[in-house]
């Protein structure tokens, strides 16, 4: 990636001043804490597993920065530390009454959600040094956490530096690396679901932020053997897919460039609790690579549809009431998460006029969003096969999901977000039922890959 790409990436973002990538770049913590925060004392923030793997480096550069550290604050390495609220009230409680002191925090995905989060319940901002390429969220404008057992994106601002030191990243255990490919992937059929949220004049895209995240995605991507044996340079592309994705999220305040239909599979699974308690837990990313395959698959399908002669007056005298949708939701979503399913699922659900309206709407942009879409996406099998090159799951039997309960989260996805995919898409058409039983009959594509 060209450098001016991530400098306009860090000249975009809101919160992020500068972001340091590259071999040893460790060794500039200390002057980039004191360049961000002067006068300040740091607090490092890791767990013992992070700590491990670059504490000692960051320590030694802070010193040598002339950085006053006030303390250290290390979460235990086991069990694996979770992003739930409660460990962010503990760090928070524990900063608050620290005056003059800023974050650093080494970590990957879920060390750097918590140190945002307290750091932006308290108002003050924090630098993260990360130690894995295993999410797209160390730059983005929010934490991922789950709180009363609802797992959320909460607004908080984005660090104020990055530091992404390629010798630490490149020695990071290998599943953390494949489970940033899944992380990444989802771009490819996320892209597709803003297209047709732009194409439907719900949400635009926004230019920027599109060619942040699209710009650089596809060369990420391309070599993911390269990526599985740890050769550093195509460790690099992953590492910086990433964080440009964190940086467009942060530009635009949303994680809309970075995240559709793949990620609420994902999402669904985590709310239920698969795989939390496994050592080590289920990751975001290899969820969310299995997410990326049926986002795919259900694209593939809706692409063969004909809804440019869509019969708009039988889908509007057919579609479910408000009630008969919230008697759905509540049947299917687990009881900790249904309140909030119910919210956003009646909140988007459309009737009457408002229906027709965006049906005849669909039905009039249909061959202009095939042709946007098209180009945009890469057929689940594509997607199958690069997980697998990379390591990663591509089925669901890989990340123990059984059948029906796959075939149902494809219901249950379109619940939990307003955001809209192709899975409101099919929604409000009438067709996502069809759809899906088409999937899994004898010649859809989970038909043909009943197993991996
Ligand atoms: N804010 C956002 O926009 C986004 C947030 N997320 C969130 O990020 C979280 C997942 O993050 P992810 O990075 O996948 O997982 P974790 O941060 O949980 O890290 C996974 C495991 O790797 C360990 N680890 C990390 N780096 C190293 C290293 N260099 N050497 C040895 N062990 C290491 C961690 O140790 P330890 O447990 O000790 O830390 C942990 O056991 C989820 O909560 C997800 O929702 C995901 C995408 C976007
Ligand atoms: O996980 C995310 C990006 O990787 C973002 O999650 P949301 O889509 O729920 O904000």
């Amino acid at each position: 990636m060209s450098n001016s790409l991530m400098e306009r990436a860090v000249a975009a973002a809101t919160d992020t001043k500068e972001a340091l990538l590259g071999r040893g770049v460790v060794g500039q913590t200390g002057a980039l804490f004191a360049r961000l925060f002067p006068g300040q004392r740091a607090v490092v923030v890791a767990d013992e597993n992070t700590y491990a793997a670059a504490g000692t480096a960051v320590v030694a550069s802070l010193k040598e920065a002339g950085v006053t550290i006030d303390s250290e604050y290390i979460f235990p390495g086991t069990p694996t530390l979770y992003a739930g609220y409660s460990n962010v009230e503990q760090l928070r409680e524990y900063l608050r009454p620290i005056e003059g002191v800023s974050v650093c925090s080494i970590g990957a995905g879920t060390l750097s959600d918590l140190a945002k989060l307290a750091s932006g319940e308290l108002g003050r901002s924090y630098l993260n040094v990360c130690t894995a390429a295993s999410v797209d969220g160390f730059a983005s404008f929010g934490a991922s956490i789950s709180k009363d057992g609802f797992k959320s994106t909460h607004d908080c601002p984005a660090p104020a530096g990055l530091v992404a030191d390629f010798d630490i990243i490149a020695a990071a255990p290998k599943r953390l690396t494949a489970t940033g490919y899944g992380d990444l992937i989802e771009k490819i059929p996320a892209g597709a679901d803003w297209i047709l949220a732009d194409a439907l004049e719900i949400e635009p895209i926004d230019q920027q932020a599109w060619d942040l995240v699209q710009g650089p995605l596809r060369a990420a991507l391309a070599d993911p053997e390269r990526i599985a044996a740890g050769d550093p340079a195509a460790i690099v592309g992953l590492t910086e897919g990433n964080i440009m994705s964190g940086l467009a999220m942060q530009a635009v305040q949303s994680s809309r460039p970075a995240s559709g239909a793949g990620h609420q599979f994902s999402h669904v699974w985590e709310m239920e609790g698969h795989g939390t308690d496994w050592d080590p837990p289920l990751s975001h990313g290899f969820k969310v690579g299995v997410g990326t395959v049926a986002s795919c698959a259900l694209w593939a399908e809706a692409l063969q549809l004909d809804l440019a002669n869509l019969d708009v007056d039988r889908v509007v005298a057919e579609a479910p009431s408000d009630a008969e949708v919230e008697a759905r939701v509540r049947a299917l979503l687990d009881p900790r998460i249904v309140e909030e399913g119910v919210k956003h699922t009646v909140g988007k659900h459309l009737t009457g006029t408002e229906l027709r309206d965006r049906l005849n709407l669909i039905k009039s942009r249909w061959p202009q969003i095939v042709d946007r879409a098209v180009p945009q996406l890469s057929s689940p099998e594509q997607i199958a096969d690069q997980l697998a090159r990379v390591g990663a799951p591509y089925h669901p039997e890989m990340i123990q999901i059984d059948w029906d309960r796959f075939r149902l989260t494809h219901f249950k996805a379109q619940m939990i977000r307003p955001r809209y995919t192709i899975l409101d898409l099919l929604v409000e058409v009438g067709m996502l039922d069809e759809v899906v039983s088409r999937l899994f009959s004898a010649e859809g594509y989970w038909g043909r890959h009943r197993h991996p």
